[in-house]
């Protein structure tokens, strides 16, 4: 299912005095089974983006088509349940909204929502726990006695419990600890690869940009500024340093190299492409 934003304006409090733009003319399009990255500086217009992509915002001019949904100013809220349960929406600290006494229930309260059976529900909630790399154990616990990081992924097992064809993640590993964030990044890397999930991620971490996403969109004040692969987005150096917006360390690294005589083509994202390109200018074997 491709996402398409044709020319989206979206205006907060719009017809008031208080009317403040969220993004202005975006013209994108998130290609079906792509990972796409979302990145800008505080208040660029990201989340203003994440939340037309289950009509939870709808524009204010423009339209976005989300699959078979077109979806205006005009659009009503009802018939949009379907629309939901496609894109599931990973909002930041997403464990904050869990409530249920158990972990089970947590995750089966959505599915039940939707019509699906008590017991169809429970296996659902089964499955999305080892799905996120818990212990069966933790479906009869109550959620509030996980650790931070088994909160978050039991509130996403909620989240995979709709059988989204796309899953939102805004900011999804802030506040987790370095090995946390590595773990949860490779879980969503392989949510896309083996479940075929479309994957749009909002983040600051260019590093998760450079590892893991196929296609970035870069936002500045509302407006959507650049599109394309990461290695487009991430070779023009100038470019990124004008606009104040960092790069993947590794690029960094190189970047630092090839000043000092190293060469690079293409300029390496990964740790891996670095290696290649670095142990043969060093007088090594490269790995292959
Ligand atoms: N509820 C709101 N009411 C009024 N203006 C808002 C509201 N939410 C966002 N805005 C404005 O819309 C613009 C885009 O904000 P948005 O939250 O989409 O940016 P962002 O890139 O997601 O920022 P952050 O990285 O801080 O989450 C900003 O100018 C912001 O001040």
């Amino acid at each position: 299912m491709d996402i398409t934003f044709d020319h989206v304006d979206f205006t907060y409090q719009a017809g008031t005095p208080f009317a403040g733009d969220g993004i202005k003319d975006v013209t994108a399009t998130i290609h079906d089974g792509s990972y796409t990255a979302i990145i800008g500086h505080t208040g660029s217009g990201k989340s203003t983006i994440l939340q037309h992509l289950n009509a939870l915002l709808k524009p204010t001019k423009g339209t976005v088509t989300i699959g078979d949904f077109k979806i205006t100013n005009e659009t009503s809220n009802k018939n949009l349940k379907p629309l939901r349960q496609k894109v599931g929406m990973v909002f930041q600290f997403a464990e904050n909204q869990l409530f249920e006494q158990t972990v089970a229930k947590d995750i089966a309260f959505g599915p039940k929502n939707f019509g699906v059976s008590e017991e169809d529900a429970a296996k659902l909630a089964e499955q999305m726990v080892k799905l996120v790399g818990l212990p069966d154990d933790v479906l009869e616990k109550s959620p509030f006695d996980l650790s931070g990081g088994q909160m978050r992924r039991v509130a996403i097992a909620g989240v995979l419990a709709m059988q989204p064809e796309v899953l939102v993640l805004d900011e999804p590993t802030a506040g987790l600890d370095p090995a946390g964030r590595q773990e949860m990044m490779r879980m969503f890397d392989q949510l896309h690869k083996e479940q075929g999930l479309t994957i749009v991620l909002v983040t600051h971490q260019m590093d998760d940009v450079a590892d893991y996403a196929d296609h970035v969109l870069v936002m500045e004040a509302g407006h959507l500024v650049k599109s394309g692969s990461p290695r487009e987005i991430f070779s023009d150096e100038d470019w990124l340093n004008e606009k104040q917006l960092g790069v993947p360390t590794t690029t960094r690294m190189a970047n630092r190299l090839k000043r000092r005589g190293f060469v690079f083509d293409p300029m390496p994202l990964t740790e891996a492409e670095l290696a290649d390109q670095l142990v043969p200018q060093l007088g090594g074997a490269s790995r292959e």
